[in-house]
C-alpha cells in the first residue's frame, strides 16, 4: 500500500511523569499527521470536577457513585489539544497543584477508569489517519493491539529538573519527592497500574534531547508502517 493511503496507525506512549510523553506525543502526531490524545488530561479533568463539586477524594465509593456524571470532551488536534468538562474549558485549572495532588486517588477508582477507558477507545477507533495516545496504561490495557508501544523512562533527577523548569519552581527536591510519590501511587494501584507492556520499546530519555526522542519515535512508527 502507498504511504498516502496508509492504514490508520495506533501508537501508545506510556511512562512515568516528566519522561517527555506529552511533548513527544504531540510532536510525533503533528509530524505524521495523526491525532493526539493526552489521557492524563482526562483523569485531571474528572479530578477537577470531583474537587469543584465537593466530592470527598478519600472516599472511593463517593467517587464511584458520580464517576458517570461529568461529560469530558477531548480535542485531538496535536496543534491545538483541548479539554472541556460539561462545556467548560478546563485546560488551565487541571494543571493546578490541588488537582495534581489528588489525581492519583481519583484515577485509582475502577469506575473512573472504566468510564475514561471507554472514551479513549472510542477516540482511538474514530481517528481517521491514526492517533498517538499517551498515558500510563495505554499499551497494557486501553489499546493492547496498538501498532507501536513505547515506554519512556528517565532518571528521577532529570524528570524533577524538567518539571521544575516547567512549573518555574526552584525547589527541585520538593518536585522530585512529589513526582516519586505520584509514580508510586500510579504503579501500585490495583486497577490498570502504570506499567510497561511486554511488547513495548523502552526508551531512556535521560541523556537525550527532546528532538532526539521525537526522531526516535518517528523512526519507530515509520519502521512499523514499512512492516520492518
Ligand atoms: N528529552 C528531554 N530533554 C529535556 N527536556 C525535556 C525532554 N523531554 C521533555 N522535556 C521537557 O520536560 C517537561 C515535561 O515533559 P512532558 O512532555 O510534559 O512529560 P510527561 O508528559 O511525561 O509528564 C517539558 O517542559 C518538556 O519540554
Ligand atoms: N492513562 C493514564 C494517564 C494518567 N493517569 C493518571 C495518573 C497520573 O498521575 C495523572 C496525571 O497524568 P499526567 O499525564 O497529566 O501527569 P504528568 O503530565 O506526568 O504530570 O493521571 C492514569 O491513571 N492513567
Amino acid at each position: 500500500m502507498e504511504n498516502g493511503a496508509a492504514q490508520p496507525v495506533i501508537v501508545a506512549i506510556d511512562g512515568p511523569s516528566g519522561t517527555g510523553k506529552s511533548s513527544t506525543s504531540k510532536a510525533v502526531a503533528a509530524q505524521l499527521g495523526l491525532s493526539y490524545l493526552d489521557t492524563g488530561a482526562q483523569y485531571r479533568a474528572i479530578t477537577w470536577w470531583m474537587v469543584t463539586n465537593g466530592i470527598d477524594i478519600d472516599d472511593p465509593t463517593a467517587i464511584a457513585a458520580v464517576a458517570g456524571k461529568p461529560e469530558i470532551v477531548s480535542g485531538t488536534d496535536p496543534e491545538n489539544p483541548t479539554i472541556t468538562v460539561d462545556g467548560t474549558d478546563v485546560a488551565g485549572p487541571i494543571r493546578s497543584q490541588e488537582v495534581t495532588s489528588k489525581v492519583s486517588a481519583v484515577s485509582a477508582v475502577p469506575e473512573v477508569r472504566a468510564r475514561i477507558t471507554e472514551l479513549q477507545r472510542s477516540l482511538a477507533t474514530s481517528a481517521e489517519k491514526g492517533i498517538v495516545v499517551e498515558g500510563r496504561d495505554i499499551g497494557t490495557t486501553v489499546l493492547p493491539d496498538a501498532d507501536l508501544k513505547v515506554f519512556l523512562t528517565a532518571s528521577p533527577e532529570a524528570r524533577a529538573a524538567r518539571r521544575s523548569g516547567e512549573l518555574k519552581s526552584t525547589d527541585v527536591q520538593a518536585t522530585r519527592e512529589a513526582l516519586i510519590k505520584r509514580d508510586a501511587a500510579d504503579s501500585s494501584r490495583k486497577t490498570s497500574p502504570l506499567a510497561k507492556a511486554d511488547d513495548a520499546v523502552e526508551v531512556d530519555t535521560t541523556e537525550l534531547t527532546l528532538a532526539q526522542v521525537i526522531e526516535c519515535v518517528v523512526t519507530l512508527v515509520e519502521e512499523k508502517r514499512a512492516g520492518k
